[in-house]
């Protein structure tokens, strides 16, 4: 039970909003000689309690005609008050500094009030909040710093009188996933990385402007004097790296033509003299992206003269590939795709034109006999949906994979980047989630008895080939406890059961189109709190809403995703049921995708 100073606290509290309104305290049934956690009949209206049932946790006071204020100092009596709604209402005054004092508040919906006066400058000290929700009010002044409250997932501020500049932070915070400023006096320009919310969540303040607004920032005249200096020292670093590679090939060409002219005869000096020059072209590119020189080739940690390759390179697919041609891709300008958490890839051009995608991982834990004994088991279980490796590479400190080039890119690519191929509509999505569930699935028929699994399941593993169907990348490269115990308190279950939470993060990402970077823990938060919230539309890609996509198969198939994502790995379903499930919604669909 609440202490009775809390719940007396708690009535003055409704007293005040209420303007001391009887009838409502009587149908509310708050009276402080009751329990108003006890559940059997006798408790409060319109609260609910922690699950102990020992103190209130939510406060839900809407649309009830309430025309008084709120008084913090009372109703942050409740220790536990996590949540508190009071939309709807005519709510007079301001927003009290001592909210502050509800220091595990984490959901407050005040819309559709009278509320005025500026946001207190001491509401960035509730640390834990994660919605709040102050639209349409009347409430003005700037925004006080609430960068500190780096776990908020949504501001809804339309239609009040705010003014001064939109805070820069937010938008590199992922989780922020609801922002509506629109309708107030907002000024200046839209911070970088705003774009992911649409135009409407800016709109109506005259001051703003930049993307996704249509008229643009005019160039400050500050901000030119600025820049210059930083130009120049971009420019003089870049040009003391050319100097150094510059004095690099003047050296190095020389060396090796004299040094090898006897030997190999003229063509070979070409070739080296191309390598080196296409080396030096790469090298401008991975230079900006502050690379090493060491990636012009594959960096390995052993020679290529040096290495036995023949003992240690297992040729799978390509008839083409053999040691010599390993000697030549490890030589060969290799062109930096990316950096993972496991490793990197690098695009290689072969010289009979052939592109390959290599990929090295970074990390030795898992040892070379059972990496191998991985890799030829995998082999054993082909699949269209999975792309095959071309060979593998596997010594005491060197693993490579080597696999065909897809120049259609990764499924994240195509969901984020800049598409030249169309929109991706929703049966084009579900189209891809079946496919990737039914590969996966019999992925796991096949390998479960090996306890092989893919254990990197994400987009970016996901590759488009040449008719736009989804193959599987690097499945086995990873041993999946390394992907499961990553979140704190997240608890590892089969290995298997870290697949059905990779795809389901894969549907996740197809249904919003949100952008999962280094955590998509974050995105099964983000949708988890939105569903939770009854906002469950909102969730959904605003592209697939407008092109007139099925909310309902949407919905189902958020539905599975959710059951992919259970934070219980046992309770996640199989991929086997995963994939029949998908399978079922998109048998529904009538449409035809045409990527
Ligand atoms: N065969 C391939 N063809 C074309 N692009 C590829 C190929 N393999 C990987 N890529 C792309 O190269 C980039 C880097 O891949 P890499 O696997 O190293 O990193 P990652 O997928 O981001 O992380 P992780 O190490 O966790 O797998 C990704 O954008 C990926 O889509």
């Amino acid at each position: 039970d609440e202490s009775i100073e809390v719940k007396r606290s708690l009535i003055g509290f409704v007293q005040q909003l209420s303007e001391n309104d009887a009838t409502l305290l009587r149908k509310l049934r708050w009276d402080a000689s009751t329990n108003p956690c006890d559940g059997d009949g006798r408790s409060w209206n319109q609260v609910q309690c922690t699950k102990r049932n020992d103190s209130i946790q939510v406060i839900t006071l809407e649309g009830l005609g309430l025309r008084g204020s709120i008084n913090a100092s009372l109703l942050c009596r409740a220790p536990s008050l996590a949540t508190v709604r009071l939309r709807n209402n005519e709510i007079q005054g301001g927003l009290p500094p001592e909210i502050t004092d509800c220091s595990n508040l984490t959901h407050l919906y005040l819309a559709n009030n009278r509320l005025t006066g500026s946001l207190p400058s001491s509401l960035p000290t509730l640390g834990n909040l994660k919605i709040l929700d102050i639209s349409n009010n009347d409430f003005s002044g700037e925004l006080p710093d609430l960068a500190r409250i780096s776990g908020l997932l949504g501001f809804l501020a339309q239609n009040n009188r705010l003014d001064g500049s939109i805070p820069a932070f937010w938008f590199s915070n992922f989780g922020l996933g609801y922002f509506n400023v629109s309708n107030n006096r907002f000024t200046g320009p839209i911070p970088q990385g705003a774009d992911k919310f649409d135009s409407t969540c800016f709109t109506g303040n005259s001051g703003l402007c930049g993307v996704p607004l249509v008229n643009a920032c005019p160039p400050s005249p500050s901000e030119k004097d600025d820049e210059s200096p930083s130009l120049y020292r971009v420019k003089a670093v870049m040009l003391s790296g050319y100097f150094a590679l510059g004095l690099v090939l003047l050296l190095f060409i020389p060396f090796t033509i004299i040094s090898k002219k006897k030997r190999k005869g003229n063509k070979f000096i070409d070739d080296e003299k191309n390598a080196l020059e296409s080396n030096a072209k790469n090298s401008s590119i991975t230079n900006k992206a502050g690379a090493s020189r060491s990636e012009y080739s594959i960096p390995s940690t052993e020679s290529a003269a040096v290495v036995d390759v023949s003992s240690s390179l297992i040729v799978l697919r390509k008839p083409g590939m053999n040691d010599l041609k390993f000697r030549e891709l490890l030589k060969a300008p290799a062109e930096l795709l990316g950096r993972g958490r496991f490793g990197s890839t690098y695009k290689v051009v072969m010289s009979d034109g052939a592109a390959l995608a290599v990929k090295r991982i970074k990390d030795g834990s898992v040892p070379a006999a059972e990496f191998r004994r991985r890799m030829e088991k995998v082999d054993m279980a082909p699949h269209p949906n999975v792309l095959s490796a071309v060979a593998f590479y596997c010594s005491v400190q060197e693993k490579l994979v080597v696999y065909e080039y897809q120049h259609s890119g990764s499924l994240f690519n195509f969901l984020h980047g800049n598409q030249a191929g169309g929109p991706f509509d929703w049966s084009c999505r579900l189209r891809v989630a079946a496919a990737i569930a039914e590969a996966m699935a019999f992925m796991h028929k096949e390998l479960q008895a090996d306890g092989i699994s893919h254990g990197n399941l994400k987009s970016s593993n996901i590759l488009m080939n040449s008719n736009m169907d989804p193959c599987i990348s690097e499945y086995g490269l990873i041993l999946a406890d390394e992907y499961t115990t990553k979140p704190a308190g997240h608890i590892t279950g089969a290995p298997e059961k870290a697949d059905v939470y990779g795809l389901g993060i894969v549907l996740l990402e197809l249904l919003t189109g949100k952008l999962v970077q280094n955590d998509p823990f974050e995105l099964a938060r983000w949708v988890n709190l939105v569903v939770r919230e009854e906002w469950t539309v909102e969730v959904f890609d605003k592209s697939l809403i407008s092109d007139g996509a099925s909310e309902e198969r949407m919905v189902k198939t958020l539905q599975v995703a959710l059951k992919c994502i259970h934070t219980q790995p046992d309770a996640r379903p199989s991929m086997e049921l995963v994939a029949a499930m998908v399978n079922a919604i998109r048998e529904e669909d009538a449409e035809v995708c045409s990527l």
